[in-house]
């Protein structure tokens, strides 16, 4: 493409949206045309996020105002449930238009899985179907065709990118997996809610949906393609005290295999990939290491029981984890090289 693609940010007041905004004005081949809000609408971006002084962006309208034609892509950092409507509402005013959903709403292939963890029956069975779970590492090449990608949640990009590749070789029983999950707090969105207020989050950890929590079914889904059966997963979320990052701990029965076997099975998969790193033996991924930046790190480690190993993966939830994975894949969409904008290096410490 020899002009710039012109692309909105829906939701940009909320932090996916921000965190898309924030690598957006710095990738070379992009023109940030629009950008949404709900209540913050007729605000600057400036006056929402001070940090964005020194960019010159569109102000916040409300998406209905939005001009769809011209567009090449829009970005939806939605709540989920709102983001059905308004993407077939973007797709018929344009339906050449590229959508990058990083909301919950497309990501289940069913749609009676759908209603049963999301309450409603889905308002947009037609584009659920189309939709292409947007994992950029598994499904690079259906990613690069798909007119709506349905960017995973943070969670199931860490868990996933670490168990896939060793339950499809059959290194480890699917059907015995425990995910236990630690979130920084933007995970939660930026909306005034009374478990994210410092004096509630910060000084504590805090599980939530112990047992019902709705990436698990994502999570087991995907695993689910990648063994060719169906998995249960048990999964367990955490609030911890920072901003951005998430940390996932895995613990796996191993099927005949190793630690050592996993590890390369890992570092085999993603030999050519560009934003996972499976760490050598003994060094431990933590969330420093990918704070601010686009890229996975995944440990393996043999666990004190015999015929368990633990996997670690850690991730930026607000980029690998939305925003950046989701500008991974607009790059697929749009034909420009996957790594342009993204190449940050991890803010530590
Ligand atoms: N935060 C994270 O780490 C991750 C979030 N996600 C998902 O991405 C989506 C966005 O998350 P996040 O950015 O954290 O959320 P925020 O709450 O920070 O932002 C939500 C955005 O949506 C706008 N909005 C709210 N309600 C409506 C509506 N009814 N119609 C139109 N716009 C609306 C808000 O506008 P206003 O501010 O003006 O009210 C705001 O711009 C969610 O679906 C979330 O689950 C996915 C992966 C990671
Ligand atoms: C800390 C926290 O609250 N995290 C959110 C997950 C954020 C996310 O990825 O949610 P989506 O599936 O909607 O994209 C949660 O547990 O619901």
């Amino acid at each position: 493409m020899a002009t710039k693609a012109k692309i909105a940010i829906l939701g940009a007041s909320g932090y996916t949206g921000a965190d898309a905004v924030r690598l957006a004005a710095r990738h070379p081949h992009v023109e940030i045309t629009a950008l949404t809000a709900n209540t913050h609408a007729g605000k600057s971006m400036a006056d929402v996020f001070p940090h964005f002084f020194m960019l010159d962006l569109p102000k916040l309208v409300t998406w209905e105002s939005v001009d769809w034609s011209g567009l090449d892509a829009v970005f939806c950092g939605l709540p989920h449930g709102t983001t059905q409507e308004i993407t077939a509402a973007v797709l018929k005013a344009n339906p050449k238009i590229k959508i990058l959903d990083m909301s919950a709403d497309f990501r289940l292939r069913d749609g009676a899985t759908y209603a049963e963890w999301y309450g409603h029956e889905h308002q947009a069975p037609e584009l659920q179907k189309e939709a292409v779970y947007g994992l950029t590492e598994l499904y690079r090449d259906d990613i690069t065709k798909a007119r709506l990608v349905a960017c995973p949640g943070c969670y199931p990009t860490a868990t996933l990118l670490a168990l896939v590749p060793v339950a499809k070789a059959g290194l480890i029983h699917a059907d015995d997996i425990i995910v236990d999950a630690k979130s920084g707090v933007t995970g939660a969105g930026r909306g005034l809610k009374q478990n994210t207020l410092f004096s509630e989050a910060g000084e504590g950890l805090s599980p939530y949906s112990i047992g019902k929590h709705r990436h698990a079914p994502e999570i087991e889904q995907e695993i689910g393609v990648a063994v060719g059966g169906k998995v249960t997963i048990n999964f367990t979320p955490h609030l911890i005290p920072m901003a951005r990052g998430e940390l996932c701990t895995s613990y796996v029965k191993l099927n005949g295999a190793t630690a050592d076997d996993l590890r390369q099975a890992l570092a085999d998969a993603y030999k050519d990939e560009p934003f996972v790193h499976v760490a050598p033996k003994g060094v431990v991924p933590q969330t420093q290491n990918v704070r601010g930046s686009n890229y996975v790190q995944i440990g393996v480690f043999p666990d004190r029981i015999p015929g368990r190993a633990i996997i670690i993966s850690t991730l930026d939830n607000l980029v690998k984890g939305s925003a950046g994975q989701a500008l991974q894949n607009m790059n697929l969409v749009l034909g420009f090289p996957e790594t342009m904008g993204l190449e940050q290096i991890a803010l530590f410490p």
